[in-house]
């Protein structure tokens, strides 16, 4: 009696699993089908100044307030924000209904429509996440999301399969626009200025990062050059926090003649595959990821003939892809950023730590540490003569 009735049981079971699986397929494929909106949304919430208008305001701000502030149409923008709201970007504050109806009073042209009804009762605030949709502020990712999204680095990405296919050395930023993305940016400046931003706004969180977390890396030093500095942003953080450090940003000439002045810190044009200026060590964020194995190894070569023998050393600030290493959402963060690179630049890739281990020996390097950031994607990889 038993028998019979646990193998339909099991059998049963195992069509609920199937079952299941193909309920939650059926919802997660919508994302993959509107993946975009998330980012258009976003970036429609930047270039309105939703974020700034919420900052500025004393306490949270109703719909009418809002769209009285952004001079737009308060019912599309009540759906912009429904959408913001129910991701968690922005949130909505209960207030009194005394409050409510003083303030729709003054907006009562917009008040009437009944459409907006479901508004009354609440207020729009921020959150951590919707103050990084600012274009200032230490935290600002605005300039990394408006870059990404741009018709420029977008068109990259519909070539793709095709770069997949054929392999033949031209990656998707090249066959979209004619050239790669180095030559591209050197003649644009719009987009020079807008991607040098966005590697800034990660400059501003990793960088009081590692001098926190990893400060015996600056041991030392009386100079350090930033190799690929972009704006200067890095190495005027740590000329900052170690005053002592005489900082040279080095960049090519269409990066550093945008670059701003800042204290502590010499703007210095070349090219890092002829030669890197001298100082005790060299400092590489985000540059080595940008390129092939060969390439990293004639770069690391170059940092390692301009530091001196003594204090010399190359710090690698770059993500080490490991399985089990950094939890879901930052090794995530990582193998997104492994596409990007396969999108935008010739043959660069993320690495995992026998990856580096390749590249840092072949340059010469005799030891090398490794240590992770706190909350980061990135580790630091000290690399010695
Ligand atoms: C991905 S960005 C990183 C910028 C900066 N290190 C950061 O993390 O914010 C790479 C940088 O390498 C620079 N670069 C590319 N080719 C270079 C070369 N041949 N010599 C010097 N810098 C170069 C780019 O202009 C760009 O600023
Ligand atoms: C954690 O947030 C981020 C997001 C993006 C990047 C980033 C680094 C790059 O070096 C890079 C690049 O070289 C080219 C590009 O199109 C995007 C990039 O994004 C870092 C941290």
């Amino acid at each position: 009696m038993e028998k019979v009735q646990r193998e339909p049981l099991l059998v049963l079971d195992k069509n609920e699993e199937e079952e299941e699986e193909e309920l939650q397929a059926q919802v997660d494929i919508w994302r993959y089908a509107f993946g975009f909106v998330e980012q258009a949304v976003v970036k429609c919430a930047i270039e309105l100044g939703i974020a700034e208008a919420i900052e500025s305001h004393i306490g949270p701000m109703t719909l009418f307030e809002l769209s009285s502030t952004l001079k737009c149409d308060p019912s599309l923008l009540d759906r912009i924000m429904r959408f913001l709201i129910h991701r968690k970007i922005f949130k909505a504050i209960a207030i009194s209904q005394d409050q409510d109806s003083l303030r729709s009073n003054l907006f009562s042209s917009t008040a009437a429509n009944p459409a907006l009804a479901s508004h009354h009762g609440y207020a729009y605030a921020q959150t951590p996440l919707s103050r990084r949709l600012m274009r200032k502020g230490q935290r600002s990712m605005a300039a990394m999301i408006l870059v990404q999204s741009s018709p420029v680095m977008q068109a990259a990405w519909h070539n793709l399969s095709a770069h997949v296919l054929a392999n033949d050395n031209h990656p998707p930023f090249e066959i979209a626009h004619g050239e790669d993305f180095w030559h591209y940016t050197a003649e644009n400046i719009d987009h020079n200025n807008l991607f040098n931003d966005a590697m800034a706004c990660d400059a501003n969180v990793t960088v009081p990062a590692v001098v926190k977390g990893c400060s015996e890396v600056f041991d030392g030093l009386t100079s350090l050059v930033d190799v690929g500095g972009g704006n200067g942003t890095a190495i005027h953080i740590v000329v900052k926090a170690c005053p002592w450090i005489r900082g040279i940003n080095f960049d090519l000439p269409h990066v550093i003649a945008v670059a701003p002045q800042r204290d502590g810190v010499e703007h210095v044009a070349g090219d890092m595959f002829v030669s890197v200026p001298k100082a005790d060590a060299a400092f590489l964020m985000w540059v080595l990821h940008d390129w092939a194995d060969e390439e990293c190894i004639q770069i690391l070569k170059k940092c390692r003939e301009a530091i001196t023998k003594e204090k010399g050393r190359v710090i690698i600030v770059e993500a080490v892809i490991e399985e089990g290493g950094k939890q879901g959402s930052l090794k995530d963060v990582g193998l997104v950023l492994d596409m990007v690179m396969m999108a935008h630049t010739h043959l660069g890739k993320e690495r995992t730590l026998e990856e580096w281990d390749y590249v840092i020996k072949m340059a010469g390097f005799t030891t090398y540490s490794v240590k992770s950031i706190p909350n980061n994607v990135k580790s630091v990889i000290m690399a010695f003569p």
